[in-house]
């Protein structure tokens, strides 16, 4: 499945008194989704990246331009199963989870009604959660591990596209990688599309294959992660890579400077979570 956006635009009303303004929340955005590869959307509050989210999954009408998916062949995927091959999750692993209900509950119920086929085990298994999370509610498990019912939820209709809306935002710093990485396994294993919506550069760099920077409703920038980072050109996506250190360049340079045994771990592992840290601190 390819899910392509094309000229994509969404207005805005507000009223201030008799006053009316309209904003241009997405401004002629197009982009594709495709099969195995993540795509990060990168931008600073209020750019319009949730608003797309929105478009994305339906919860909102474009006022002009298209979101078609399609399938391999090429044809239209019908309106009636888009929703089960367009998937969210989002930011909040404690709301998006209903308290009264256990896991069973959360994940039976999304593979009955698509009829996806496979079981609750299969699902848990595919997020690294063990089977009997299924009999908790959601308020036995952690930020993390509610996350992963969340992915799981996600991939139980059958999913081929996920919308990630910063998905790791709300949860501990700790925990932050292994939901990253979750992510990243499902997309090369199960073929996923990933819409990967964050405001932090160095994990868009680290998870992605591209990268599009969102300023004021408008793309100015996209390419291959690697290259929007390392050579922005377009002065809004320099300034957001400066705020963002170049993990890469930090961990050459431990290297070449810690003697053995002291200093830094440069694995990527340590100095991301390291670095993960401190900006939330
Ligand atoms: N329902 C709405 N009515 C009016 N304006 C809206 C509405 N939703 C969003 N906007 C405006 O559209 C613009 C884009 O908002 P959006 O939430 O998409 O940005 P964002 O990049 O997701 O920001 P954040 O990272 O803070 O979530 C903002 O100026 C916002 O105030």
């Amino acid at each position: 499945m390819t899910l392509q956006v094309d000229a994509l635009v969404k207005d805005y009303t507000t009223r201030s008194g008799l006053r009316r303004t309209r904003l241009r929340a997405v401004d002629e955005v197009s982009f594709t989704l495709i099969p195995g590869r993540t795509l990060a959307l990168v931008g600073e509050s209020g750019s319009g990246k949730s608003t797309i989210a929105k478009l994305l999954t339906r919860l909102e009408k474009p006022t002009a331009g298209s979101v078609t998916l399609t399938d391999r062949d090429g044809a239209k995927v019908p309106d009636r199963r888009y929703r089960n091959h367009v998937q969210m999750v989002f930011q909040d692993p404690f709301a998006s989870l209903n308290p009264f209900h256990t896991i069973e509950h959360h994940l039976a119920r999304p593979l009955r009604v698509h009829r996806a086929g496979g079981s609750v085990a299969e699902l848990l298994e595919k997020v690294n959660l063990s089977p009997d999370m299924a009999a908790r509610r959601p308020h036995e498990l952690s930020g993390g591990q509610r996350q992963r019912v969340a992915i799981a939820r996600a991939l139980a209709p059958g999913a081929s596209t996920v919308i990630a809306d910063e998905p790791v935002s709300m949860l501990d710093v700790s925990i932050r990688l292994g939901v990253l990485r979750l992510l990243k396994k499902l997309q090369e294993d199960e073929e996923l599309a990933i819409l990967y919506i964050t405001h932090d550069l160095a994990t868009a760099r680290h998870f992605s294959d591209d990268i599009m920077v969102l300023y004021k409703g408008r793309v100015v920038e996209r390419g291959p992660a690697d290259e929007v980072i390392l050579r922005p050109r377009h002065p809004y996506t320099r300034l957001l890579a400066e705020a963002a250190p170049d993990p890469d360049a930090r961990g050459r340079s431990m290297e070449s400077t810690a003697r053995p045994g002291e200093g830094y771990d440069t694995s990527y592992d340590h100095y991301e979570a390291r670095w993960l840290d401190r900006r939330a601190g």
